[in-house]
């Protein structure tokens, strides 16, 4: 199988061009592929495929080999494999991915090569039933409702980006136990698809600071949808204007959720090597 391994703020996958290869089995390859001793290593593999409603299609799956619907760091980086390798030539382009068909504005460098992207995620839902989440529908959104876990009392604010977060603001977010608390709440019951969760400090109103248990993958470096729906938690929460910029572990992502209700992230893309792998 040949693949191209790219990083989106330091989250990386395994990409496939699905316009040149057949993958049968994705959730088994997504495992292997994964494996950072014994396979290529990253945090799951992203297909690149033809599509009949958009310019392309995306299909993401996790490094346990569960797929998701969205994935915001894995897109722009689609994006850029999509425009460098000559499937588009635009630089708006269109992806259809489980969250919805997405409109991307690609920036390119001296090289003409793509390492700027900014995507326009969609529209952020609220309601429990979209997240999705247990609890009484009539009760409208989580905003800083109370979590109780191991005797500690956590307030979280959910958000789905067609992908579900769970977010929670704290003071020191470089101490904080996010591989200890990350795993309880993202199989926590009150999930019934499980969640990513964003642990973030707030620096300012227009600057946050996120680390990020995800779903399926543990502690990434960085989460696209994550940050966007730390963008959206944070203005829910009256802690953060509508436009900031979040310092995640492997680089920044500037998120805005616009006067006409989309939620835009403008973040990199970076290609590191293609190869080729016999599986
Ligand atoms: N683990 C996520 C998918 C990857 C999301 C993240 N890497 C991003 O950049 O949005 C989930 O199962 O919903």
């Amino acid at each position: 199988m040949k693949f191209t391994k790219m990083h989106g703020a330091g989250n990386d996958y395994v990409y496939v061009n699905c316009f040149e290869e057949q993958i049968e089995n994705p959730a088994e390859i997504a495992i292997k592929v994964s494996n950072r001793n014994f396979g290529i290593g990253s945090d799951g593999l992203i297909l690149i495929m033809p599509s009949d409603k958009a310019d392309v299609r995306m299909r993401m799956f996790n490094s346990d080999g569960s797929e998701s619907e969205m994935c915001g760091n894995g897109i722009r980086c689609v994006a850029k494999y999509s425009y460098d390798h000559g499937i588009v030539t635009k630089k708006e382009i269109t992806a259809e991915t489980g969250a919805g068909i997405l409109t991307l504005q690609l920036f390119t460098g001296s090289d003409n090569k793509v390492n700027r992207v900014r995507v326009n995620m969609g529209k952020p839902r609220l309601t429990k039933v979209e997240i999705p989440m247990l609890g009484d529908p009539q009760d409208g959104q989580t905003v800083n409702q109370p979590l109780n876990i191991l005797h500690t009392t956590f307030n979280i604010t959910t958000v789905s980006m067609g992908n579900p977060h769970c977010v929670i603001f704290v003071d020191d977010v470089e101490s904080f136990q996010v591989e200890k608390y990350g795993p309880l709440i993202e199989n926590h019951d009150l999930f019934p698809r499980r969640t990513n969760v964003e642990f973030v400090q707030i620096i300012s109103r227009t600057e946050v600071r996120q680390r990020t248990w995800e779903r399926g993958a543990g502690e990434t470096l960085a989460c696209g949808t994550g940050a966007s729906a730390v963008c959206v938690a944070g203005a829910l929460n009256g802690l953060t204007d509508k436009k900031i910029l979040n310092h995640l572990s492997g680089g920044d992502l500037e998120l805005e959720w616009s006067e006409d209700g989309f939620l835009y992230m403008t973040g990199p893309a970076t290609e590191v090597f293609s190869g080729e792998i016999t599986l």
